[in-house]
């Protein structure tokens, strides 16, 4: 158990915070299945990341790391293998999802297994529209749930009209639909993260996309480039949120990713008040958004989240749901149903957790009521196993009245290895 103290006082000073988790994924099956060398700069070492290179070191595919720099050595989609042993995708959604995408056209066998929360998590929302393509996946509850097997193979097209908004489920179809003879068109119930979209165009890929439907053409040739991964949103919002609630504090975060996709957690930040600048704007090489974000401690007033904003900030509703326990007024979050399929049911998660430091929060059908402001009160909690739940009682615990005892804390290392030392820094 982890023991944490309430801050003294103001946090101070500059985090650059490590690479996006959804770009270093997407950097690493590209550059595995394009032609030639890529090399990725500003990889995040986090395990969900590590986990999608050992698969694809499994395909056979030759990826060196030293640090943050991944070399990855190309051979096209045919120079995939056949793994000898199951692709452990250990806590990763997104390694499990994007990968049965590209497995799905790969004429051979493969299983894939992950830890325990993956083995609670949906997998019929991509392996539906995959079998509807012509891969063969077979698993637990006829494919919904891990261990997964899948013999992939020749590939048509197909018209998918997503059930959900998840950029996980686009993705994998984007990725077989790479591999099918002919045009995938994909029809989102709402606009996802589109960093899969800007990685294929990186690659010399083209793909059509009006912020409705995206469409793609198989058979395309990718070729290996080099990729610059900025600064992880979701990771930098525990720094912008803490900024926030503890007084005196200001926190200037260089390089963070700004794609529009992926910033909900900013306009939010703006409606509640929060003193927020975004100053240095630049584009990566590969098209992703990038700038500094400074932040000063501020008064917050409640707000409202529903909508097309919950696909943009999906990840970051724990960090947000404890922002409001500290505004004033009501803050409702709604239509955020696909909290409860994450590494835990992060609506129970969220509002069980904070309620035992004494926040009044309320869980609903579809996400949850906060009422603010009112003081944190001190306690032991748990992660549960899920990264963003353990940072989030991390914030928290800033502004407690007394020491806070954090249980499995070590979940932080799926897209945060450095959390604990950046927050120190600050301190
Ligand atoms: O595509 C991605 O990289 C991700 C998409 C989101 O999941 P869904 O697609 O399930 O919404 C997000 O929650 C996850 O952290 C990463
Ligand atoms: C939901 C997340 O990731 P994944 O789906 O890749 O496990 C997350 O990082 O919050």
């Amino acid at each position: 158990m982890l023991k944490l103290s309430p801050a003294e006082k103001g946090l101070k000073g500059t985090i650059e915070v490590p690479g996006d988790k959804s770009i270093s994924h997407r950097s690493v099956m590209f550059a595995s299945v394009a032609e030639g060398r890529t090399t990725v700069e500003n990889f995040l070492p986090g395990a969900d990341c590590l986990s999608t290179i050992a698969c694809f070191q499994k395909l056979g595919v030759t990826i060196e790391r030293h640090g943050n720099r991944v070399v990855v050595e190309g051979k096209g989609w045919n120079g995939l293998e056949e793994p000898k042993t199951v692709l452990d995708t250990g806590n990763s959604g997104t390694t499990t999802r994007l990968m049965l995408g590209i497995l799905a056209g790969r004429p051979f066998h493969s299983v894939i297994i992950g830890d325990d929360s993956i083995a609670r998590r949906p997998m019929n929302r991509v392996t539906k529209p995959l079998r509807d393509m012509g891969a063969h996946i077979d698993g637990r509850e006829n494919g919904n749930f891990t261990p997964l097997s899948v013999r992939g193979g020749a590939l048509r097209p197909i018209d998918y009209r997503m059930p959900v908004a998840s950029a996980q489920v686009k993705s994998a179809v984007l990725l077989a639909g790479l591999q099918a003879e002919g045009i995938t068109r994909i029809h989102e119930l709402q606009p996802t993260r589109d960093h899969t979209e800007r990685m294929i165009r990186a690659f010399g890929g083209s793909v059509e996309t009006d912020g409705k439907t995206v469409a793609v053409r198989g058979g395309q040739a990718l070729n290996g480039t080099d990729i610059f991964v900025p600064g992880d949103i979701s990771s930098a919002a525990f720094f912008m949120a803490a900024a926030c609630i503890v007084p005196g504090s200001e926190i200037i975060l260089p390089n963070v990713g700004l794609n529009p996709t992926r910033a909900g957690i900013i306009e939010v930040l703006e409606k509640m008040g929060a003193s927020l600048e975004v100053i240095d704007r630049s584009d990566t090489k590969q098209g992703e958004q990038k700038g500094t974000v400074k932040v000063r401690f501020s008064a917050l007033k409640g707000v409202e989240i529903s909508g097309a904003l919950i696909p943009r900030l999906i990840d970051e509703i724990p960090i947000i749901a404890l922002l409001a326990t500290q505004a004033e007024g009501t803050t409702v979050i709604k239509d955020a149903q696909e909290l409860k399929v994450k590494e835990t049911n992060r609506i129970d998660t969220v509002v069980e957790e904070l309620k035992k430091l004494g926040a009044k929060i309320e869980a609903t059908e579809d996400g949850m009521v906060i009422e603010g402001p009112n003081r944190l009160l001190c306690g032991a909690v748990d992660s549960r196993g899920d990264h963003r739940i353990g940072m989030m009682l991390s914030v928290a615990s800033l502004i407690c009245r007394d020491a806070v005892y954090l249980e499995n804390a070590e979940a932080i290392n799926v897209s945060y290895p450095g959390f604990f030392g950046d927050l120190k820094s600050v301190l």
